[in-house]
């Protein structure tokens, strides 16, 4: 599997956020996205995940032969800046939707209470989501990636909210979806902890060429 972005452009509103980025991945890679507020981390997590169009440029999946596979976004799980999940709800019922909703037949994922036990939550899955604590919320909506298998994981700032020992469960879990052969690729302001992973800075629009908007 190879995930590859030729020549991204992307626009806000009026504003040309970012243009030329190009990356590929294998399976088993990782990207970390770093860069100061602003200079169009989420964007990019977005154009990839296929949330929004990208102004120039092309993503796509490849599968191991080469041939091209579906489009990013239904091979990716998105975890943004937002948990996804219903403050009156339980744990186990939001994790339950989530399982049904985005599950696929043939590739199951995690059962509810073994996603809830592998972010070090399987007591708590009876609450209501909005009784936990902004660290848990943060644990709870990682374990949404484990109740449905996709290749594809688009973090933006994982760890946010997260104590020293969730930051080390998070990237215990994503070192094991990489081994897995899996392809991660995160935005974030603080090392997550993983090995071998390539870097992009991102710079924002400045200094970008006007010619490239053709
Ligand atoms: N819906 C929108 N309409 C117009 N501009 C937007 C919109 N969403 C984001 N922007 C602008 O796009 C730029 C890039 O935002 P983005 O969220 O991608 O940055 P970021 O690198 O992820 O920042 P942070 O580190 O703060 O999360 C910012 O200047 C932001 O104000």
């Amino acid at each position: 599997m190879h995930l590859t972005a030729e020549n991204l452009a992307a626009r806000r509103g009026e504003d040309l956020i970012f243009a030329n980025i190009s990356f590929h991945l294998r399976a088993g890679e990782a990207l970390v996205l770093t860069g100061r507020n602003g200079s169009g981390k989420s964007t990019l997590l977005r154009v990839v995940a296929g949330l929004l169009r990208p102004e120039k440029g092309t993503v796509i999946l490849r599968d191991g032969e080469g041939r091209e596979d579906r489009h990013p976004g239904e091979a990716s799980h998105y975890l943004g800046h937002r948990n996804a999940m219903k403050n009156e709800l339980t744990v186990a019922e939001n994790l339950e939707f989530w399982r049904v909703f985005l599950g696929n037949p043939g590739t199951a994922g995690l059962p509810v209470e073994d996603a809830a036990e592998a972010v070090g939550l399987s007591g708590i899955t009876h609450l209501p989501f909005g009784y936990l604590s902004a660290g848990q919320q943060r644990r709870i909506a990682f374990a949404k990636l484990l109740v449905a298998h996709r290749p594809v994981w688009i973090l933006d700032e994982p760890t946010a909210a997260l104590d020293a020992s969730a930051d080390r469960l998070l990237a215990g879990l994503i070192e094991a979806h990489l081994a897995k052969g899996g392809i991660v690729l995160a935005a974030t302001h603080q090392p997550l902890g993983l090995e071998n992973v390539q870097e992009m800075k991102m710079t924002g629009f400045a200094g970008v060429d006007q010619g490239v908007w053709g």
